[in-house]
């Protein structure tokens, strides 16, 4: 039988044990028995991700070892907070590998804080980084804000206009028009805004 599983990433401070603390308890009311492993190597013991990224790795016969008897068929893994290890080190693709052999079906959940998703260019940022995740781990991924209810209600309204954002429009409010620096990144900025727009038309199959 498969089990199935959710990879929590995101930045640091993003909200992913929030996220799996609140889901723990939401399963406890329905009634189902979920599993959280906390994958986050102590973080004031590894300011640096490689090292975090190798640390990780060379527990990975112990995590075996740890799932095999865990008896729940659905568990949260609240990953470490260093972005580098979604995109830049292996470790999490190699994870993702060997829930795979353990037939694990595994979904990638990237938590990102509302609060940095209320500017163009945080915006393009954020959503930068969790594409690279997506395109890095090639698991059905889901993106979800968190921390609304800290944006005051201006925010909130703003907030609606990055769900289906019309990216050209939005950085090229952002950016003065008297300002000769910001001029010359106009052009990048909206060739960057222009790629991920079509991207995301992009139909994947197979
Ligand atoms: N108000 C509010 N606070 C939140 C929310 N989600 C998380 N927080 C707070 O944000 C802080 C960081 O949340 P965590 O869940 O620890 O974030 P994390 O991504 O696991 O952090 P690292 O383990 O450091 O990577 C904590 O103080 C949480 O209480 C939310 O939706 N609303």
């Amino acid at each position: 039988m498969p089990r199935y599983g959710q990879l929590v990433m995101g930045p640091a401070g993003s909200g992913k044990s929030t996220y799996c603390s609140n889901m723990f308890r939401h399963c406890e009311n329905i009634r189902r028995t979920i599993h959280v492993v906390n994958l986050d190597p102590a973080a004031e013991h590894f300011d640096y991700p490689v090292l975090a990224g190798r640390y990780f790795a060379q527990n990975f016969d112990w995590l075996q070892e740890e799932l095999d008897e865990v008896e729940d068929d659905y568990i949260l893994f609240d990953c470490p907070g260093q972005v580098e290890l979604y995109t830049h080190v292996p470790v999490m693709k190699q994870l993702v590998e060997m829930l795979h052999k353990m037939d694990f079906r595994i979904c990638g959940v990237f938590i990102i804080d509302s609060q940095f998703m209320i500017e163009a260019s945080k915006f393009v940022s954020g959503m930068l980084t969790a594409l690279s995740t997506m395109v890095n781990l090639e698991i059905p991924h889901v993106n979800i804000m968190s921390k609304l209810d800290l944006l005051s209600k201006k925010a909130k309204k703003d907030l609606e206009r990055y769900l289906e954002p019309e990216l050209p429009v939005l950085l090229n409010e952002e950016f003065d028009d008297e300002n000769k620096s910001n001029q010359k990144f106009k052009k990048l900025n909206a060739s960057i805004a222009t790629m991920v727009s079509n991207a995301s038309l992009f139909d994947v199959k197979g």
